[in-house]
């Protein structure tokens, strides 16, 4: 936290961060303005140079970036094999117009030397073909995976995933990451390999047709330009708009089938699967109702396009079988025309003949821009500040902070000053919604909206225990493991190698480790429970296999694992009955050198040797009162004791003074 106040932060983590419905009601209107953008921008030629130019700065970042020397030997391999391609369907068009006309003339000779020219121009365009293909699947995979990496590696550093999640900026991240990656980089391959091969050709049929008939050449330019304008005015935007929007509608409905899932047991305790169903209907029906509107367009511009193709096919005859009837053209140059007419056409009609790509990629490349922009703009945590430099002992220090919430920006509470040294535990009490939980996300470092000085531990030497424990997927181990310490992946690193770096970390405990932290969490009988099913190693879904209670012993067995000096305990022992409890926190002061705790139980009390008490205030801004464990026991369950540091003395922000040095 640093002392200015500021409007950055993010949300809870762990049982209480805001829903992701919400986000994602927050987004969709967030990015029904972008629709509206990409409609409006979608609107003309103009605009689609403008994608265009977007697209090539977005893969600039690939093609400039650490795998840049494989990635453009590719990408010349590619456009090479392209030209070259294009190259022989000009070798080919010869080769047919040369058959045609022996067909005409009845000249055998002629046709069969025609058709060995043919059988050649097949035997090198065969295996050309294949590897062209191969190459193209080759740029567009490695180019995707790049890409995928460098988005995964942003999301979750630097806690991104989860202040966009707070934050609500930006609807399903996770689409963006997965489908929007694959089909953004086909579409630039698609739009480029069609750029190249249609000037290509262009500029070898233009030739041709000039050579047969300038009029036909003009002809050629005047109907590709009322094409043009056609298509774009009238079916641009429109498109666009509704690609936008089904991409956004479909990744709205998946989320909601896979929270349904996650939830699944609330939701059958609840009886509440008719309104999920209901839920997912009233999804679909949104998904359909832009797909209807998209299929009538792409109807309406199918029925323009197929009229306006069709024609090619006996406009150029029409032009120039009066030369062929006054005997000035041979038959095949009639067919040859056509070929290049339509060959040059549709090099001049790029945009009509890959319309959809291009409105695809408008939308993916505006998805992704945005996604990679709040990625880059994510302020990376503050750094953890060593607390030895003034105090060996001092584990965490908070000076005159104050703590506002993110977004609707509501003070909490203020001029919190705290210091946590060894053998110190804290117990954080007040009344719901006070800001408790919100004093570990400050120390964290996933809220940073507020002011005043925060000397966190060092985030390696610091464990947070939420309500709700995060399971994993994946074995036992990795639930006893989490959070792995690994350290950041090589760009390109194998499949392989990501798995080593976490089995690396796996290496640093034992097999006895893992069952001593298990004895001591009360959970020693866990893997012969799972022992058909491997042991540490049985891989399961371990919210639903394991109780509430289980899942937070499963977070205290972490804690007796690692042995930070600092435990953050988040109503952590919510779920256990009384005898856990106690046994949890009596190893809990074995394991680590200081811990801080809310919770609302009394039972609490006899575990912690201070108690932070904060005080709700309607007008916001709550105070604090920071005592010693018995006192506030006296104060509170023994009658006649003074409640110290409440409303005013704490509460205006200088209450610094109160019980400090005492502990
Ligand atoms: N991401 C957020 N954006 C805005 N307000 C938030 C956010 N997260 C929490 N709040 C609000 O901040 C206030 C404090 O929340 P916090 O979770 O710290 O309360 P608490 O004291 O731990 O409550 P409880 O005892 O019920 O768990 C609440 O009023 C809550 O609604």
């Amino acid at each position: 936290m640093g002392t200015d106040d500021g409007a950055k932060g993010a949300a809870a983590g762990g049982s209480k961060a805001s829903t992701g419905g919400t986000s994602d009601a927050k987004a969709a209107a967030s990015d029904d303005a972008s629709l509206e953008r990409v409609e409006d921008s979608a609107g003309g030629k103009a605009r689609f140079v403008h994608t265009l130019w977007r697209a090539t700065s977005l893969a600039k970042i690939y093609y400039s970036g650490d795998h840049k020397v494989r990635a453009r030997t590719l990408l010349a391999g590619m456009l090479f094999m392209c030209a070259t391609t294009t190259a022989l369907m000009v070798v080919f068009s010869y080769v047919q117009r040369d058959m045609m006309t022996a067909l005409s003339n009845k000249d055998k000779e002629g046709f069969y030397e025609a058709i060995y020219k043919y059988l050649g121009v097949i035997a090198i365009a065969a295996p050309l073909f294949a590897m062209y293909q191969y190459v193209q699947d080759l740029v567009a995979l490695e180019w995707r995976l790049w890409l995928t990496r460098l988005l995964v590696r942003e999301y979750f550093g630097n806690d991104a995933y989860f202040k966009l999640k707070a934050e609500g900026s930006m609807d399903n991240p996770d689409q963006r990451i997965c489908d929007d990656t694959r089909n953004f980089v086909n579409a630039c391959n698609a739009v480029l390999l069609a750029f190249v091969q249609k000037i290509l050709s262009m500029g070898a049929f233009f030739g041709v047709l000039y050579g047969i008939s300038p009029n036909l050449l003009y002809f050629c330019f005047a109907y590709s330009l009322f094409g043009t304008i056609v298509t774009t005015k009238f079916f641009g935007a429109r498109l666009m708009g509704l690609h936008y929007q089904a991409l956004r509608r479909e990744a709205t409905m998946r989320f909601g089938l896979v929270r349904a899932r996650e939830h699944a047991e609330s939701i059958a305790l609840y009886r509440g699967a008719k309104r999920e169903a209901a839920n997912a209907r009233a999804a679909l029906a949104s998904v359909a109702a832009v797909m209807y509107r998209r299929v009538a367009w792409i109807r309406n511009l199918t029925l323009f396009t197929n009229a306006y193709d069709f024609a090619t096919f006996c406009l150029p005859s029409l032009i120039i079988a009066p030369r062929y009837f006054a005997g000035e053209v041979e038959f095949g140059v009639v067919t040859q025309a056509g070929f290049a007419f339509r060959t040059v056409q549709s090099a001049l009609n790029i945009i009509i003949n890959n319309f959809e790509t291009l409105s695809g990629l408008a939308a993916e490349t505006d998805r992704l821009e945005k996604l990679l922009a709040l990625l880059s703009g994510s302020p990376p945590p503050p750094p953890p500040v060593s607390s030895t430099d003034d105090d060996p002992n001092e584990l965490m220090s908070l000076k005159d902070v104050s703590v506002r919430t993110p977004i609707t920006d509501r003070l909490l509470w203020r001029g919190l000053t705290l210091d946590l040294k060894d053998g110190d535990s804290v117990l954080v009490v007040g009344p719901s919604g006070c800001g408790k939980s919100s004093l570990l996300r400050v120390v964290a470092g996933v809220w940073d909206s507020g002011s005043g000085d925060v000397v966190a531990p060092p985030r390696d030497d610091a464990l947070f225990l939420p309500q709700t424990p995060y399971m994993p997927l994946g074995s036992l181990r990795a639930q006893l493991l989490f959070p792995a310490e690994i350290g950041d992946a090589d760009a390109t690193a194998t499949a392989a190698e990501e798995v080593e770096a976490i089995i690396s970390d796996a290496s640093l405990f034992t097999d006895d480790d893992l069952h001593a932290a298990l004895d001591v969490a009360g959970l020693g009988d866990l893997p012969s429970r799972f022992a058909n099913e491997g042991g540490l190693d049985a891989v399961e879904e371990w919210t639903d296999v394991l109780s509430a209670g289980e899942q937070q012993r499963v977070a205290f067995a972490r804690l007796f694992l690692r042995h930070p000096s600092v435990a953050f305990l988040d109503e952590a022992t919510s779920a256990l009955d009384e005898r856990n409890e106690s046994r949890m926190y009596a190893s809990l002061k074995k394991h680590c050198s200081a811990y801080v705790s809310v919770g609302h139980r009394s039972t609490l009390l006899a575990f912690h040797s201070h108690v932070l008490r904060f005080v709700a205030a309607t007008d916001g801004g709550g105070s604090w009162v920071l005592e010693r464990a018995e006192e506030y026991e006296k104060t509170r369950f023994g009658g006649g004791g003074r409640e110290k540091g409440g409303g005013k003395g704490d509460g205006d922000g200088n209450g610094s003074s109160w019980g400090f040095g005492a502990w």
